[in-house]
């Protein structure tokens, strides 16, 4: 009897090996909160991470902020696991990159686009604070953490401990702007348990996840005053974005020009 993990479902379950017969992996009928397949992927020119999540017992999967130049790469991985995508879905109108979720929608059948109402872009699903997404026993919450832009949202995870931040909170840092943006990070995402995994939308210095303790500790731009954090973004002078201009037409159309697409 061996122990091994099912690279399929990221999950481990119990599978008995003896001699050449092998007895598929039987799921587990655990509940929701021990059972997550989950992937972090890396668009690696303009350093976004999408997230692809899942219930390994009814395959329905959700990705969050896929990018263009990235589907084929997204498409095969849901089709090589055997998922059933039924959102794609955007944390914002994004500046530094075209959205692949039009794309997405074209090769996967079903597959619905979402992006807040506030944000005015084109999808099928348009949501608010409070709403949920739920793909299989999971459901994504719908916060409203606007600030970086005025629709973005952030999405929690709850039965993981886990907060899609998007741009609002960056490890050690945060998503252009000021006042609203430390307003809303304060009050629905650093307000979240300390244990809570904060999963951002980008990472320019290599690393992959957070804590909303550690940020709370260590985000040298969010543990100041309101005051102090205005001062410090106004003087950071962050450059224009490379890729802005194409993106942020193409991002209130999910990323397809072609007059029916979402
Ligand atoms: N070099 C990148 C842009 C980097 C950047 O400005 N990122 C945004 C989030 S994506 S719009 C941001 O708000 N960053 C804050 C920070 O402190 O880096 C490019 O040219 O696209
Ligand atoms: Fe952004």
């Amino acid at each position: 009897m061996y122990r091994k993990f099912n690279a399929d479902a990221n999950t481990v379950c119990a599978q008995t090996i003896s001699g050449l017969a092998q007895k598929p992996a039987r799921r587990m009928s655990t509940d929701a909160g021990s059972q997550l397949l989950f992937r972090q992927l890396l668009d690696y020119k303009s350093y976004t991470y999408t997230y692809l999540l899942a219930d390994p017992e009814s395959r329905e999967a959700v990705l969050i902020d896929p990018v263009i130049e990235m589907v084929d790469r997204d498409v095969a991985l849901v089709r090589d696991l055997g998922l059933d995508l039924i959102y794609a879905v955007n944390t914002h109108v994004h500046a530094d990159h075209v959205t692949g979720t039009g794309e997405i929608k074209k090769r996967v059948p079903g597959c619905k686009s979402v992006i807040s109402k506030v944000s005015q872009a084109k999808a099928d699903v348009h949501i608010s604070e409070g709403d949920t997404l739920k793909f299989g026993r999971h459901s994504l919450e719908c916060y409203s953490t606007p600030g970086h832009t005025d629709g973005c949202m952030s999405y929690v995870l709850r039965s993981q401990a886990m907060v899609f931040t998007g741009d609002a909170v960056l490890i050690r840092g945060c998503g252009r702007d000021a006042g609203k943006l430390y307003d809303s990070v304060h009050a629905k995402i650093l307000s979240l348990p300390r244990h809570f995994k904060i999963l951002p939308a980008h990472d320019y210095t290599g690393q992959m996840s957070s804590t909303v303790g550690e940020e709370l500790q260590h985000n040298l731009r969010l543990t100041r005053t309101r005051d102090e954090f205005i001062k410090i973004m106004k003087n950071l002078n962050l450059p224009y974005p490379k890729q802005i201009d194409r993106a942020l037409p193409a991002n209130m159309v999910c990323g397809v020009y072609e007059a029916g697409e979402s």
